[in-house]
C-alpha cells in the first residue's frame, strides 16, 4: 500500500470512552457546567482524538508553511509578481514576516517547505526543499498538476506531519505561501461545495472590481474546462448549489461516512483528480499534512482559505480526518465561510484577517491549548471544597449525583 492509502487507513474514529470521561470531568470542574462554551466541546473532541482524558497538552506546536507557485498567475488574477513567493520564503527564514512574529508570540516552531516554488531554492535552516515542480501549469489551459505530481506533493505533506510529530510536536498548524493561490483555492472550493465561482472567489491580496470579475471568470473557465462546474453554477448569478453537492454538513466529529459529492451530484470518487485539475502543489501538500496529523491523532489547526480548500480535499479522501481539525479563524475570503460550513467546522477567531502564512492558526493556538489545560489544571468541586449546584457540602454525595 502506498503512503497515502496507508495514512488514510490509519485514521480512526474518535474514542467515545475518552470523550465521555472528558464530558464528565467538565461537569465536575469548578465552573458552571457549559460555561466554557465551544472550548468545552473542543476539549471533549481532543480527548476523543488522543484516546485519553485529559488529552496531552497541544504543545509544543509547529507551523509548516507550504510554498508553491501557480501557472494561473499568468491570467492576471493577483496584483503581485510571482517572485514574491520566493522573496517571502526568504523573509520567513530571516524571521521578518507576520507569521514569525505570531509564532514567536506563542512559542511555535516555523518550518517552510518548498513544494513548488518557481525559483530554485537552496536548503537552509528552517527550509525543507521538497520541490515537486517549479510551479503548476495554468489550470485554464491544462490540468494544474499531473496525477503523479499531486500524489507526490500529498506524500510530502504526510511526511512533514510525521517528521514534526516524531520531533515531539503535539499540535500542527497549517501555513501557506503562493502568489495566486486564492484563485486555485476558489476553484477547489467551488468544485467540492458545488457553489458557483462568484460566491467563493474573493479579492485575495487586494484587487479592484474589474480584476475581481476577471478572477471569477478565470475560475469559471478552469472549472468548465475540467468538467467541474456545478450544474446549478452554470448560470452566472445563480447562487444555488445542486442538492447533492449542498448535502448535509459533514461535521467535524460526525463527518465519517458522509462523502463529498461532485457538483453534478455524483460522489467525488476521485478527489485527487479535482486536486490535480485545479489545485496547487501547496494545497496537495497541505491535504497530506492534515491526513498525516489525523493519522498521528494530533490536532491540526487550520489557517484560512488555502488550508480550508486543502481540508476539502482531505475530507473527500477521508471524512474522519476532520475530527482532528480545528478551524483556527474565519478568513475574510467568502469561500472560506462556505468551506467551514461544508466541513462543519467552527472558526475560533474572527478578525477579518486575509493574510495566510499560518497567521490565523497561530492566533487561535492559545485557545486550543487553553481548552485542554482546563482539563489538566482546574479543580473539581470536590477537590476544591466548593459546593456544587445542589448546595451539598463538598466530600458528600450530592443529590444531583444520585439522581
Ligand atoms: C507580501 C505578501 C505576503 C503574503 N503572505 C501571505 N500572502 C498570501 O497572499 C497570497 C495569495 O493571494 P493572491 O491569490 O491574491 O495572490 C498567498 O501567497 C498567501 O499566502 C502574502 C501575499 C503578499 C503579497
Ligand atoms: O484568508 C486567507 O487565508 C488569505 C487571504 C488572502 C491571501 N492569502 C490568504
Amino acid at each position: 500500500m502506498d503512503l497515502i492509502e496507508q495514512t488514510i487507513a490509519a485514521i480512526g474514529p474518535l474514542d467515545e470512552a475518552a470523550m465521555a470521561q472528558a464530558r464528565d470531568l467538565q461537569s465536575r470542574l469548578t465552573k458552571p457546567p457549559g460555561s466554557l462554551g465551544v472550548l468545552e466541546e473542543l476539549s471533549v473532541r481532543l480527548a476523543g482524538l488522543a484516546g485519553r482524558c485529559p488529552p496531552p497538552l497541544p504543545e509544543p506546536a509547529a507551523v509548516a508553511i507550504f510554498a508553491a507557485d501557480h501557472g494561473v498567475h499568468a491570467q492576471g488574477v493577483s496584483p503581485w509578481p510571482q517572485e514574491v513567493t520566493a522573496q517571502m520564503v526568504a523573509n520567513f527564514l530571516a524571521g521578518g514576516a507576520v507569521v514569525n512574529a505570531f509564532a514567536a508570540q506563542v512559542g511555535a516552531q516555523v518550518t517552510v517547505v518548498d513544494v513548488g516554488v518557481a525559483a530554485p531554492l537552496e536548503d537552509a535552516p528552517g527550509l525543507l526543499v521538497r520541490k515537486v515542480a517549479p510551479g503548476t501549469a495554468d489550470m485554464t489551459r491544462a490540468p494544474a498538476m499531473t496525477a503523479d505530481q499531486a500524489r507526490r506533493a500529498l506524500r510530502i505533506g504526510i511526511e512533514v506531519a510525521g517528521e514534526l510529530v516524531a520531533a515531539g510536536h503535539r499540535c500542527l498548524l497549517t501555513g501557506d505561501m503562493g502568489i495566486a493561490n486564492t484563485t486555485a483555492s476558489a476553484a477547489l472550493i467551488a468544485a467540492f461545495t458545488g457553489l458557483p465561482p462568484e460566491r467563493v472567489t474573493g479579492r485575495g491580496t487586494g484587487i479592484d472590481d474589474a480584476t475581481h470579475r476577471h478572477k471569477i471568470d478565470v475560475v469559471r473557465t478552469a472549472l468548465t474546462r475540467h468538467g467541474l462546474l456545478a450544474q446549478s453554477a452554470r448560470e452566472p448569478g445563480d447562487g444555488r448549489t445542486s442538492p447533492a453537492a449542498a448535502g448535509p454538513p459533514q461535521g467535524a466529529a460526525a463527518s465519517a461516512g458522509s462523502p463529498a459529492s461532485t457538483p453534478d451530484g455524483a460522489p467525488v470518487s476521485d478527489p485527487l483528480r479535482v486536486l490535480a485539475a485545479v489545485g496547487g502543489l501547496e494545497h496537495a501538500a497541505l491535504a497530506g499534512f492534515i491526513l498525516g496529523g489525523a493519522a498521528a491523532r494530533v490536532p491540526v489547526v487550520l489557517d484560512g482559505v488555502i488550508a480550508g480548500a486543502a481540508a476539502l480535499v482531505a475530507a473527500a479522501l477521508c471524512p474522519q480526518a476532520m475530527a482532528a481539525c480545528v478551524a483556527g479563524h474565519r478568513s475574510a475570503e467568502p469561500g472560506h465561510t462556505a468551506t467551514v460550513e461544508h466541513l462543519g467546522l467552527r472558526p475560533l477567531v474572527d478578525l477579518h484577517l486575509r493574510l495566510g502564512e499560518g497567521t490565523g492558526a497561530l492566533l487561535a493556538l492559545p485557545l486550543v491549548q487553553g481548552a485542554v489545560r482546563v482539563l489538566h489544571e482546574v479543580a473539581t468541586f470536590d477537590s476544591a471544597g466548593v459546593s456544587d449546584k445542589s448546595g451539598s457540602p463538598p466530600g458528600r454525595v450530592s443529590r444531583s449525583a444520585i439522581d
